[in-house]
């Protein structure tokens, strides 16, 4: 996937009050075919903005992404949207967001066959079958409701439901932040195992490092849509060039760690960028 000069500015507002936001900034990079890019930064910093015109939820004001050599739309009509879906599918942090409430699992992870595949009848509940068993679940969890199932459970018919297009690339936009440690842990083995199965590639934002070491070999960090430092995770965890990274790096919790140089809500304070230099 190679995305090159994205820019999106949001503007808000009437007359003086109006204000403008660029979310994203001339963003440029390339995820390998069957590799996992991290995307870090802040709130506010823009991941969320780039998932979304990756998916087609959003349109960019400029830029280019091209999937497997081919160009896709920047501002996509519904049936290009759903061209797109069979490529691109995304796993949100909250999977109530992507899960209706009154749906069953299978349901949910039908609907999406039936879109994209046109697979009926005992085709539909076997294929319906095996992705709830490639995401750990048994064929009894198609007949329950998301608020039956545990937290990691909705994550995994989450995942099962973004597979059933049989995409190429999913975006997982926090997709662990939600989930105990233990249980973030068990989903972020069962996202390793199915990337290399299915040789999938991944685009993963997190604001989370310690799950950038677990899953991803590349990383970009991104500051006020900008993408200010990138490279292997090795270097750019151990090795921090900038110093907006090594103050996300320094403010992650782990043993040890007390909250006097947290990040706050909205941009690190101009003595915290000082002392991280
Ligand atoms: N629909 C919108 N309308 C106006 N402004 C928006 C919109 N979506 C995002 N923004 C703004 O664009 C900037 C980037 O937001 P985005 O959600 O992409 O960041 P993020 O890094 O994903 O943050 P978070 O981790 O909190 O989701 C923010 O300043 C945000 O307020």
């Amino acid at each position: 996937m190679e995305i090159t000069g994205l820019s999106k500015r949001f503007t808000t507002g009437r007359g003086g009050q109006r204000r403008s936001v660029d979310a994203l900034v001339d963003v440029t990079l390339t995820v390998a075919d069957g590799s996992c890019l991290a995307v870090v930064g802040e709130s506010g910093s823009g991941k969320t903005t780039l998932a979304r015109i990756l998916v087609g939820l959003e349109g960019a004001d400029a830029g280019q992404v091209v999937l497997a050599g081919r160009p896709v739309a920047q501002r996509p009509r519904r049936a290009e949207r759903r061209a797109r879906a069979r490529d691109i599918q995304m796993v949100f942090q909250d999977p109530n967001g992507s899960l209706n409430r009154r749906r069953t699992a299978g349901s949910a992870i039908s609907e999406v066959l039936t879109a994209h595949h046109r697979v009926r009848g005992a085709e539909l509940r076997r294929r319906v079958d095996d992705l709830l068993d490639q995401v750990g679940l048994l064929p009894a969890h198609a007949r329950a409701l998301p608020g039956e199932l545990s937290g990691g459970q909705r994550q995994r018919v989450a995942i099962a439901r973004a597979l059933a297009a049989e995409p190429r690339v999913l975006v997982l936009d926090e997709a662990v932040a939600a989930l105990d440690v233990s249980v973030q842990a068990q989903v972020l083995n069962l996202l390793a195992e199915l990337r290399r199965v299915r040789r999938l590639t991944y685009l993963f934002i997190t604001h989370d490092l310690s799950v950038v070491r677990q899953v991803s070999e590349q990383v970009v960090v991104m500051r006020r849509g900008e993408i200010i430092e990138r490279g292997s995770t090795e270097r750019v965890l151990d090795q921090p060039q900038h110093p907006y990274t090594m103050l996300l790096r320094d403010s992650a919790p782990r043993p040890g760690w007390r909250p006097r140089r947290a990040l706050g809500r909205g941009e690190p304070r101009a003595e915290d960028m000082e002392a991280a230099r």
